[in-house]
């Protein structure tokens, strides 16, 4: 977790959360709970498998048996019909990428989907998504209680990109990164086998570069990772053409990794298309990873420096349809899990299942890598990349003192091997 979550009774007072788990007190008669689940927003593996124990967890520890499943997103509360969920329906779902419920973005109607739940009786609603999903489930909840109806609304948060404050990992995101490094492994081999090759893969991350972070770091084959957090810049000194040079000249080949939303300011000038959007009223991003590819082709055919061989990789949503992995189903699980918990003992508002908490801390700011921490400044080392930081960026930086990569961290409580020495002490 970010925060710290673990005080001491006496401690100083601060955010704490609640720890999930089973409660003394449980608030529903098995018999009285009519639940329903609904999945939002874009894939990510492991869905089936939270849907799968949110239904085997109310029915096995709870005996609850009526359990509904919302087809469609968010639009299917009111324009769809709903799907009865038991343990035998969803026995082996977890095996299956996506959503056995589907999804969607957009089609919120808060009036239509309270209606739909009040005239269903539904008295828990477990709403799976992403950042978009969530501020949904935060004004479903204020109109449930506007109404003065006793349903639990319990979100799971899903975000394959991991842009979801609060949490340190989604659920999915192990496997995603897993997934990549197939493609990952695909560059390298495909760069590695020709003279000047260069190997480009784009991978998911809209606003937040964490699977292109964790898969690079993961992978040891890449020599260059883009990320929408960390900017750079293409000619001149310091640039990425003289970095790809240089790798090129000294090992004869090259793996670039761009998430898909980094360097998006430096070509959706010259589109016209760039104001577009989704259903849900996400900005549609231009794809990355052609228009880089196309850059470094460019460049090298219009200086004439080296011929060069490039292949570009685009493994975007074979990384999401996937099954989640074991690391990711036990999440899934203790998730899934939490959340019935927290529902059956009447908490009404939850986010992560985890804890009861402050919706607006889920839906206020979106996660992202910090390019000053130290997660990416192991990742720069891992890469030997430069940091793209811009000379004027550099200046301001200076200016504004703000960091640069690298935090030094100071060793109060251990010696080092001279004071070992000095004390006689040997390294044991
Ligand atoms: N501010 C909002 N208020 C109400 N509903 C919202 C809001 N933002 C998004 N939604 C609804 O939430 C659902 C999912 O939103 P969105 O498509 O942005 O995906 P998400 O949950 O953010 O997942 P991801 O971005 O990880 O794919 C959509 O049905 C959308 O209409
Ligand atoms: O093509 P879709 O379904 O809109 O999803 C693409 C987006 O979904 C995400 O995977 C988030 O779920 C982003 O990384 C990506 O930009
Ligand atoms: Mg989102």
């Amino acid at each position: 977790m970010q925060k710290k979550v673990v005080v001491h009774k006496d401690g100083p007072r601060g955010v704490h959360f609640r720890r999930a788990g089973p409660r003394q007190k449980v608030y529903f008669k098995s018999d009285d709970v009519r639940a329903c689940i609904v999945t939002c927003g874009g894939l990510c593996p492991g869905l089936n498998t939270v849907i799968r124990e949110i239904v085997c967890g109310l029915s096995y520890m709870y005996g609850v048996n009526k359990v509904l499943g919302i087809d469609g997103g968010y639009r299917g509360f009111y324009s769809k019909n709903t799907v009865t969920l038991t343990p035998k329906v969803v026995n082996d779902i977890h095996k299956r990428g996506g959503t056995i419920l589907g999804t969607s973005r957009g089609g919120h109607d808060t009036g239509k989907i309270v209606d739909s739940i009040q005239d269903r009786g539904i008295n828990q609603v477990y709403i799976i998504g992403g950042d978009g999903t969530q501020r949904g489930a935060s004004v479903i909840y204020e109109e449930v209680k506007r109404r003065g109806l006793k349903v639990v609304i319990a979100g799971i948060p899903k975000t394959i990109d991991n842009d979801i404050p609060v949490i340190d990992k989604s659920f999915g995101f192990d496997t995603a990164v897993e997934e990549a490094q197939r493609a990952i492994n695909a560059a390298h081999v495909e760069a590695e086998s020709v003279e000047n090759g260069l190997g480009v893969v784009k991978l998911m991350g809209r606003y937040s570069g964490f699977i292109a972070m964790y898969a690079t770091l993961a992978s040891r084959d890449v020599d260059c990772c883009l990320i929408p957090e960390s900017p750079f810049y293409l000619e001149g000194k310091s640039g990425l053409f003289e970095f790809i040079e240089k790798r090129l000249n000294e090992n004869g080949h090259m793996v670039i990794v761009i998430a898909e939303g980094a360097g998006q300011d430096l070509f959706t000038e010259h589109l016209q298309d760039m104001n577009q959007k989704d259903a849900s009223g996400n900005k549609q991003l231009q794809d990355v990873g052609l228009w880089i590819s196309h850059s470094i082709k460019d460049h090298f055919a219009r200086t004439n420096k080296m011929a060069i061989t490039l292949k570009y990789i685009d493994p975007t949503y074979m990384i999401r349809a996937i099954p989640s992995n074991a690391s990711d189903n036990v999440y899934c699980t203790l998730l899934a899990q939490s959340a019935v918990h927290g529902a059956m003992a009447g908490i009404v508002l939850m986010i992560d299942c985890m804890f009861k908490f402050d919706m607006q801390r889920i839906i206020e700011r979106q996660n992202k890598v910090v390019i000053t921490d130290r997660m990416w400044a192991r990742l720069l080392s891992s890469t030997n990349q430069p940091s793209f930081l811009h000379p004027k960026d550099v200046e301001e930086a200076k200016k504004t003192k703000s960091e640069l990569p690298t935090q030094l961290l100071e060793d109060n409580n251990c010696n080092n091997l001279d004071e070992a020495h000095k004390a006689g002490n040997n390294s044991e």
